[in-house]
């Protein structure tokens, strides 16, 4: 996708892709990467997703990545946190105690900015990215994270009854994505309630990646 496309949507809050709660399938199984308080979890295009806050709230640092200031800015006021805001070449960083957003193309971020992460969170990132991009932000953010181990969340569902974004991602292109690096566990699958964009029939798969 364009970086124009999401700049429109942020500017015109055309984002219903934000929950307005935290992840139910994030609640029910962050905890099977066996992480410790403390430790610092990669949320790539992370918009200004509640998660953020339940990921903080358990007690472990969050780092992020986001094109969109305007949502990062959105996302420290819903924190009720003032941010520390700093330039560092391409991108800008937002901070504040135990979390660090980098708001610029996650493409521009490398490993030493980005720091040490213990594992990655990616719910509507993978999705978000079309066929052509998911290869090369598949392998940047295993690249820029030491393959940490990853919870992912997919959507499958018919993509001719809708064009993406979301895109629909099966457990073949999952395996295609992944395999060469990571062992691959299916964790759950949830019907998506009322249907994607209430309209079509999807489920939403949970995903636990360890490197091989
Ligand atoms: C579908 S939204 C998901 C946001 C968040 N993960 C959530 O669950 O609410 C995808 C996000 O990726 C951001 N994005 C798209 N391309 C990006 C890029 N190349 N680098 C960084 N962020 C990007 C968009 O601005 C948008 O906020």
């Amino acid at each position: 996708m364009e970086h124009n496309f999401w700049h429109e949507r942020w500017e015109k809050n055309e984002i219903g892709f934000h929950q307005n709660k935290p992840n139910a399938l994030l609640e029910k199984h962050f905890r099977d990467l066996s992480l410790a308080p403390g430790q610092r979890v990669f949320v790539p295009l992370c918009g200004k997703t509640l998660d953020i806050g339940w990921l903080l709230a358990k007690g472990y640092r969050v780092v992020g990545a986001e094109l969109s200031e305007t949502a990062i800015q959105q996302l420290f006021e819903d924190l009720g946190v003032p941010p520390e805001i700093s330039e560092l070449g391409p991108l800008t960083r937002y901070r504040a105690r135990d979390i660090d957003i980098f708001v610029g193309d996650i493409f521009a971020l490398d490993s030493k900015t980005l720091g040490p992460v213990d594992a990655v969170y990616d719910r509507a990132a993978l999705v978000a990215l079309p066929e052509g991009m998911r290869q090369d932000y598949v392998a940047h953010v295993r690249e820029i994270t030491a393959t940490a181990p990853q919870f992912l969340l997919t959507f499958d569902y018919d993509q001719a009854e809708m064009p993406g974004p979301p895109f629909a991602i099966d457990d073949g292109m999952v395996r295609k994505y992944y395999a060469a690096d990571y062992d691959i566990e299916r964790l759950e699958e949830l019907d998506v309630a009322g249907g994607l964009k209430g309209r079509v029939a999807a489920r939403e798969v949970a995903w636990r990646l360890r490197q091989r």
